[in-house]
């Protein structure tokens, strides 16, 4: 598997950097931010997933993860969100909650979708191979994080297999996208009509079903305008609380759904993986 180096900018002692290479389950080209900090390794490693409309870049232009990250000694890896390229079909009215920058994080059943929207596998399985075999990542020492649709991205995860992904957290995610209309409108298009399907890439439905993890952490901002329509922590809660899952749900005053947002709390949530993944 050949990496392209695209960038590298030196951050805080340690390289901000970005890579290409081709994806065997995506099928295209895909791209991905890599914080590589000072020394030697092996590090632990956090996954970052972003939401709608982000490419690589947007987590590590605007989150300021990098001046902790090199501190505590933690990879960041952040990709992009769908594939893309000109084989890759967008949502055909060009909205920007399905398609293109919208892959959240399934492996898509239904045609045209399935040819290449396989960001489940692509990032639970390619990329994660792929950082472990090329970076120096301490392995069974990876965690995973993300916002909004990352956010939902991560949750479902981590759920599914907490020994892949050994410690999780989120900021404003889609705590229930069986439950909300971005959801709805994805999980239908890229799976088919059939919900029972769609209920592994729903973190409540998972709970319901019995998945577990250790604890998770969730920011939520209490001005954040998705919050009602979209985002529904409270189904998190509930879901949580009924099934005994650990969940420790911060309900930041004020707070938007923008990057300034998640650039207030980033620092939280590096410090609460890299003592899950040291411990
Ligand atoms: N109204 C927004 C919805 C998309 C949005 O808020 N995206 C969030 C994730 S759900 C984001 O991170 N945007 C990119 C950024 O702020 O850098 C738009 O049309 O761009």
């Amino acid at each position: 598997m050949s990496l392209e180096l695209k960038s590298s900018s030196k951050s805080f002692g340690g390289e901000q950097r970005i890579y290409a290479h081709a994806s065997a389950e995506t099928k295209t080209a895909m791209r991905f931010g890599l914080y590589l900090p000072p020394g030697e390794g092996p590090f632990p490693a956090l996954f970052w997933l972003s939401g709608l409309t982000c490419t690589e870049e947007n987590f590590i232009a605007k989150a300021g993860a990098q001046r902790l990250a090199a501190a505590l000694g933690l990879v960041i890896v952040a990709p992009d969100t769908s594939p893309r390229g000109p084989d890759v079909p967008d949502d055909p009215d060009g909205a920007y909650d399905f398609g293109l920058g919208a892959g959240f994080y399934v492996d898509a059943a239904e045609a045209p979708w399935s040819a290449h929207y396989r960001m489940r596998s692509y990032v639970e399985k390619e990329l994660y191979a792929l950082v472990l075999s090329e970076f120096p990542v301490a392995e069974g020492r990876v965690g995973i994080f993300g916002h909004s649709m990352g956010g939902h991205g991560a949750l479902t995860m981590a759920l599914r297999d907490p020994a892949r992904f050994r410690s999780v957290s989120a900021f404003a995610p889609i705590a229930s996208p069986m439950n909300c209309p971005w959801g709805r409108k994805a999980l239908a298009g890229y799976l088919g009509a059939d919900e029972s399907r769609w209920r592994e890439y729903d973190a409540c439905a998972l709970i319901e079903d019995g998945a577990r993890v250790a604890d998770m952490l969730v920011d939520q901002g209490t001005a954040d305008p998705f919050l009602e329509e979209q985002l529904k922590p409270a189904l998190l809660v509930k879901a949580c609380a009924a099934a005994g899952q650990p969940l420790a749900l911060r309900r930041q005053e004020g707070y938007d759904h923008s990057y300034y947002f998640i650039a207030s709390f980033v620092d939280d949530h590096l410090r609460w993986h890299h003592e899950r993944l040291t411990a």
